[in-house]
């Protein structure tokens, strides 16, 4: 079985359009893989680059160079330099990210947006919403908030809608971009327990967790981003 994700020589720099095109060097030469079963987690110090890394495998930031090769329908794709359907494709089938703050939709339903991604891979919406009442159960969402639109709901209630959109897929790959920082020691434990079934089903974790004892818990590895970044920045 090839490696679900591997990262080879991708640079990245940002262009400041509104000062003069200068252009920020954040980091190059990251290279590394993720194995199928197994949770990398991204380390070192505050601003060295661990969520635009997230968001470069994901294909919302773009690359200066190197590849981003994800196994995607039984072939290898470079996501770095995969065309925006491509990338759509590659994120409805393979790749699952939860982000750290749950973007809302007016008026769509908690119970709808953790459902989202498995209607929009065909599954039926009956079951679809079946399977979304029993991941928001599991993460201890109060029965009468999984018909309300999460606006207004709490950080950490938000948080876990999030959390139960990423992890209803069956996707190969998951990024986590701090998917427990909102969260209390209850539902933390909650989470760590999702992210070992995903493991034991062979699933590539790729995130961030700032809190350490969640990061000891789930963490297979870990790459440090300072070894790919130009800057020396105080933790
Ligand atoms: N869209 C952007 N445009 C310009 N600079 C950016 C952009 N996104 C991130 N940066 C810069 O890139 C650097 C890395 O930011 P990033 O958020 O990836 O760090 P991080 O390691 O995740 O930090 P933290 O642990 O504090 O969340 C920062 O200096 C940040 O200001």
């Amino acid at each position: 079985m090839p490696t679900p994700l591997v990262v080879s020589d991708v640079a990245k720099s940002f262009t400041m359009h509104l000062r003069d095109g200068i252009r920020l060097p954040v980091m190059s030469k990251v290279t590394f893989s993720v194995k199928a079963g197994e949770c990398v987690v991204l380390g070192g110090p505050s601003g060295i680059g661990k969520s635009s890394l997230l968001k470069m495998v994901y294909g919302n930031y773009a690359v200066d160079g190197g590849q981003i090769l994800i196994e995607h329908g039984g072939r290898l794709l470079d996501l770095a330099s995969a065309d925006p359907r491509t990338i759509l494709s590659v994120r409805r089938a393979t790749l699952g990210y939860v982000s750290q703050f749950l973007r809302t939709v007016p008026r769509v339903a908690a119970v709808d947006v953790v459902a989202e991604p498995l209607t929009a891979r065909g599954t039926d919406a009956v079951e679809a919403r079946g399977m979304a009442e029993v991941m928001l159960a599991r993460l201890n969402l109060p029965r009468e908030l999984w018909q309300l639109p999460p606006a207004t709901f709490s950080g950490g209630e938000q948080q876990r809608v999030n959390i139960a959109r990423g992890f209803i897929t069956d996707h190969r790959i998951l990024l986590l971009d701090e998917p427990t920082a909102s969260l209390d020691a209850r539902n933390r434990t909650v989470v760590v327990d999702m992210i070992e079934e995903k493991k034991a089903a062979g699933v590539a974790l790729l995130g961030i967790f700032h809190d350490e004892d969640v990061r000891e818990r789930v963490a297979d590895r870990i790459v440090d981003v300072s070894a790919f970044s130009p800057r020396k920045v105080v933790a």
